[in-house]
């Protein structure tokens, strides 16, 4: 795991928040929990070709050094206090329904990156259970990792939750790249 401070400014932090703000609604999961807790926060697409989106999205890309056309359209997210994401893997599982149509879409995820942008008061951490990392939100730290091993199997240790917040609001926007094109022409 890889973490880069001050990746974004106040500025883009602030119009990051603003947008999110803007355009927020329940995040979503790919296959629903038995858990009603599971993922309570609020997201939004980031139009990648927003005048304020499109810098950042195209500097993640550089930075990992991966085409932005590889990149799934970033996502904001919102935690109001209480609010969580349960401990989790950010590849997709093949055996899953859903699988069929990402293969179309990219195929697997490889390097997620994610930025806070902001400080939160209480809680609110990444914290990787299985790695022995956790990371408190400080605005505009980006986090980096590889959800693969070398040989392009699932990296297992990668589980990750984002712990509720205690107080304060959390914002972050989250960047997943795939092995092939997400965007094609
Ligand atoms: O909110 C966090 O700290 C983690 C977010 C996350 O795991 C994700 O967006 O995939
Ligand atoms: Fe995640």
């Amino acid at each position: 795991m890889y973490q880069h401070p001050d990746f974004l400014d106040a500025r883009q932090c602030a119009a990051m928040i603003r947008l999110i703000d803007a355009n927020k609604r329940p995040s979503t999961l790919l296959t629903p929990s038995a858990d009603p807790n599971f993922r309570t926060s609020e997201s939004c697409d980031m139009d990648r070709w927003s005048p304020d989106v499109q810098p950042i999205d195209e500097s993640i890309a550089a930075l990992l050094g991966i085409d932005p056309a590889q990149g799934e359209t970033m996502q904001g997210q919102r935690y109001a206090p209480g609010q969580q994401f349960r401990a989790h893997h950010d590849y997709f599982h093949e055996n899953e329904g859903y699988w069929a149509k990402m293969v179309e879409s990219g195929g697997q995820r490889t390097w997620t990156a994610m930025i806070f942008l902001n400080d939160v008061e209480e809680g609110g951490a990444t914290w990787f259970p299985l790695a022995g990392i956790r990371v408190r939100p400080k605005r505009g730290l980006l986090l980096a990792w590889n959800n693969m091993n070398p040989d392009g199997s699932p990296n297992t240790n990668t589980l990750h939750e984002g712990m509720p917040v205690g107080a304060g609001v959390k914002y972050i926007i989250t960047k997943w790249f795939r092995e092939g094109f997400w965007l094609r022409d």
